[in-house]
């Protein structure tokens, strides 16, 4: 099979099916032409996900598809915006149809769920690298951004935070978990994120800033504050509350409560919503949660002091010890 055969194979021939009308030329020509809704502006946003940096050599090829997308659709999710399209940029080290399959299944099974075509990309030899760009609209001034923190206002994310994290630490054999269902859970979060865009369509004109959490609360809520010019109060026992199951699990329950925040605080791949909203929208979001299937949980308060302060259920700061996920911590 050669590059185009593969391309037509995998990609373009089952991506054709699920253009929408705003794909007025898709895969084959040198640009794809999206016509965005009149009044909307255009979302623009990138990811990739490299062998061994990202997951592991023999990671399931079907969630493997589904999570560069995900990921990808999680940073759509966190500015509130509609999906119009993504580009995927490839490089495989062979061509290997027992992966690819299931490699392109995923990832446009979700490209259907979200009604997000595949309208292009890039296809090499080389270390396997899944490269995402993701095109996405919101009406005029809607965008949820960083920088709109305000003191006073809460601190919510969805989701459980810490589960994707204990399941990179079951993969790297740092702890084990007799329990097999919860076990399998773990994985599925960090192999298999579901990217919020219901929620994050809900929060438009509710959230005053708001991102998704790739690198891990601690970092990426620093990230928000630094550009809202805020501080804030991170309340570690409502954070524990979002993911009971595995702090009940009989390997985890036995550690103290810093420790958990502290694992909670500094875990990647949580692929959930982080953003702050006025008070008045506390019973609001509690409905949308029950509305959405998903927990919405409120976790902190935005402060003009500027930085993090976690702490535990005695009102104790809890120590840190640094640690969001960092590409080049180590250089
Ligand atoms: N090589 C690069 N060139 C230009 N902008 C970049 C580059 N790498 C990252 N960025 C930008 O820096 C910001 C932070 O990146 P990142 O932490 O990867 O965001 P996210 O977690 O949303 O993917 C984003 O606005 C991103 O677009
Ligand atoms: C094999 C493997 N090692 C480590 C991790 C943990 N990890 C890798 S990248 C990352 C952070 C998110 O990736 P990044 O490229 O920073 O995404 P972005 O913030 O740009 O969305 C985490 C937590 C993992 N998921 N898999
Ligand atoms: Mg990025």
């Amino acid at each position: 099979m050669n590059e185009f055969e593969l391309i037509e194979r995998y990609f373009a021939l089952p991506a054709k099916a699920l253009y929408t009308p705003a794909v007025l030329t898709g895969i084959g020509d040198d640009c794809a032409v999206l016509q965005p809704a009149p009044d909307a502006q255009l979302l623009v946003s990138s990811d990739m996900l490299l062998e061994g940096r990202h997951f592991f050599a023999g990671t399931d090829a079907y969630r493997l598809g589904h999570k560069a997308l995900a990921t990808n659709l999680s940073d759509l999710a966190a500015c509130g915006a509609a999906p119009l399209g993504f580009t995927l940029s490839l490089a495989l080290p062979q061509v290997d149809e027992a992966w690819l399959e299931p490699f392109s299944q995923g990832m446009l099974a979700l490209a259907a769920h979200s009604e997000c075509p595949l309208v292009g990309g890039d296809t090499t030899r080389g270390p396997l690298t899944i490269h995402i760009t993701v095109f996405g609209q919101i009406p005029q001034g809607q965008a949820l951004l960083r920088n709109g923190a305000q003191v006073g206002h809460d601190i919510y994310v969805s989701g459980s935070i810490g589960e994707a994290r204990a399941g990179l630490h079951l993969l790297q054999a740092q702890w084990s978990c007799a329990n097999t269902p919860l076990r399998t859970h773990l994985i599925r979060r960090l192999e298999a994120p579901t990217p919020r865009l219901s929620l994050g369509k809900h929060l438009r004109g509710v959230a005053s800033s708001a991102m998704d959490l790739s690198d891990g609360l601690c970092g990426d809520l620093g990230h928000l504050l630094k550009a809202s010019k805020v501080g804030a109060r991170v309340d570690g026992a409502a954070l524990l509350q979002t993911a009971p199951r595995l702090w009940q699990s009989s390997e985890l329950s036995s550690w103290c409560e810093s420790k958990k925040i502290a694992f909670a605080m500094a875990g990647g791949d949580d692929y959930e919503l982080l953003f702050t909203a006025h008070p008045s929208f506390r019973s609001y979001l509690t409905e949308l949660g029950q509305e959405l299937g998903m927990g919405i949980t409120r976790i902190g308060e935005v402060l003009a002091e500027q930085g993090l302060h976690v702490l535990d259920s005695q009102g104790a700061a809890v120590a840190l010890n640094g640690a969001s996920f960092d590409h080049f911590a180590a250089d």
